[in-house]
């Protein structure tokens, strides 16, 4: 949300999508998702600037093992920098502008590692792109959104082994017009 209300015009954008692809005065459901392919390259934009674990988690080599020119012996800790890999700029082009259009180009998905990667990737993967992109989709839907000043979201990222915003966001919401919307909440 916060990257939406820095970037008016993506929110829009997105909210035009929901109203071309969703029936007027119904709830935007999970099996309309396939439908909103703009909200699913925003949800990924965001994890790719954003990754909610940006170290991966801690893997550990069960036998000698070499990655690129690096020796690794057993019992070595290994940590993915993901955060790193989705700023740099010989994988991404303007790697830390928030342009969720990169990801019309199909090849683009196939970079991501916010779930990690192999066998050892996020099993939840699926589940969780599904209830983020469904959840993101109902609030853009159901409530018009603004700052609460002229002056931008501040994106500075905090502390810890997730990747929140240090301060976090405030912003004003108003239910939207839609009489059947507004009857549901
Ligand atoms: C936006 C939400 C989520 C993100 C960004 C995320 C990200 C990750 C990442 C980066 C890893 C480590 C992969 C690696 O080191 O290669 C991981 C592992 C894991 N995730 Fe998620 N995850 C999310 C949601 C979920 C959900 C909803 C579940 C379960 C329902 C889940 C279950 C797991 C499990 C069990 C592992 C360990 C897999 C293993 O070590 O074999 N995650 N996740």
């Amino acid at each position: 949300m916060s990257n939406l209300l820095n970037y008016p015009e993506i929110l829009k954008k997105a909210k035009n999508e929901l109203d071309t692809h969703i029936r007027q005065n119904f709830l935007v459901d999970e099996l309309d998702i396939p439908k909103l392919p703009y909200l699913q390259s925003i949800v990924n934009e965001t994890l790719r600037l954003h990754p909610a674990a940006p170290m991966l988690v801690p893997h550990l080599s069960s036998e000698y093992c070499t990655m690129g020119e690096y020796s690794v012996p057993q019992n070595t800790i290994l940590l993915v920098n993901g955060w790193a890999i989705h700023q740099d700029p010989n994988l991404w082009s303007d790697p830390t502008h928030f342009k969720p259009e990169r990801f019309e180009k199909e090849s683009e998905t196939s970079k991501l590692l916010s779930f990690g990667l192999g066998r050892r990737a996020c099993p939840g993967a699926n589940l969780a792109q599904r209830i983020v992109s469904l959840t993101l989709a109902l609030l853009i839907q159901c409530f018009e959104w603004k700052r609460i000043s002229m002056e931008e979201i501040d994106m500075t990222e905090g502390e810890g082994i997730i990747m929140p915003e240090e301060s976090p966001l405030e912003a004003i919401c108003q239910v939207c017009q839609s009489p059947t919307i507004k009857a549901i909440l």
